[in-house]
C-alpha cells in the first residue's frame, strides 16, 4: 500500500507511530519514612523504556519517513539514565550532613533527587527530562525488578 506523511484515517480511527527504546543504570537507594526491608541501603538495576509518539513522520532529509533516528533516539535516553549509574541515589534532606560529607570523604558518588525515591518517582521525573529535551514521550516504564513496573503516561 503507498502512504504518504499526512495523518492517517484508518476506519475512522486516526493513526500513528510510536518507538520505544530502553536502557538501565545499577545504583543503590533506600526508601524514606519505610518500614520493611527498603528503608535499608540496597541496589537495583533499574529498566527505564521510554516510548515516544508522533502522528506524522519526517518527510525530509536523513530523517525521512522516521519518527526520530533510532540512534538518536537512543543516545538522549542512554545519556540521561547513565547520569544514575553506579551511585547512591538520595532523597535530599535523608542522611545527615556528616554522613553526606563522610559518603563524599570516601569518594563515593551520590545522586541527590528532590523525591523519594520509588520507581513511580523516577518514571515521571524521566518522563519529563525527555519532554524538556524535545522528545515527544508520550510514556516511560520503570522496572526495579524483572516483576514489578512503574509507569507514568499521558
Ligand atoms: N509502588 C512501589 N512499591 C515499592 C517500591 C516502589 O518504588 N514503588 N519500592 C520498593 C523497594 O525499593 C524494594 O527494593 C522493591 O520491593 P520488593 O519488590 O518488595 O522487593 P524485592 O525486589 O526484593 O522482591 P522480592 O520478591 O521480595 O524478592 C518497595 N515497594
Amino acid at each position: 500500500m503507498l502512504v504518504d506523511n499526512a495523518q492517517s484515517l484508518e476506519g475512522g480511527v486516526y493513526m500513528g507511530f510510536s518507538l520505544k527504546t530502553q536502557s538501565y543504570f545499577n545504583a543503590a537507594h533506600f526508601l524514606t519514612n519505610y518500614k520493611g526491608k527498603c528503608e535499608n541501603l540496597h541496589g537495583h538495576r533499574w529498566q527505564v523504556i521510554v516510548y515516544l509518539y508522533k502522528e506524522n513522520l519526517s518527510s525530509q532529509g536523513e530523517d525521512k519517513d522516521m519518527l526520530i533516528d533510532f540512534g538518536e533516539f537512543k543516545q538522549i535516553v542512554r545519556a540521561e539514565v547513565k547520569k544514575f549509574d553506579h551511585t547512591f541515589i538520595v532523597e535530599e534532606n535523608s542522611l545527615h550532613p556528616e554522613t553526606v560529607r563522610a559518603l563524599e570523604q570516601e569518594t563515593f558518588k551520590l545522586t541527590f533527587v528532590p523525591f523519594r525515591t520509588t520507581s513511580e518517582n523516577f518514571a515521571r521525573y524521566f518522563y519529563q527530562r525527555f519532554c524538556a529535551l524535545g522528545l515527544p514521550v508520550v510514556r516511560v516504564e520503570v522496572d526495579e525488578t524483572p516483576h514489578n513496573c512503574a509507569i507514568y503516561e499521558a
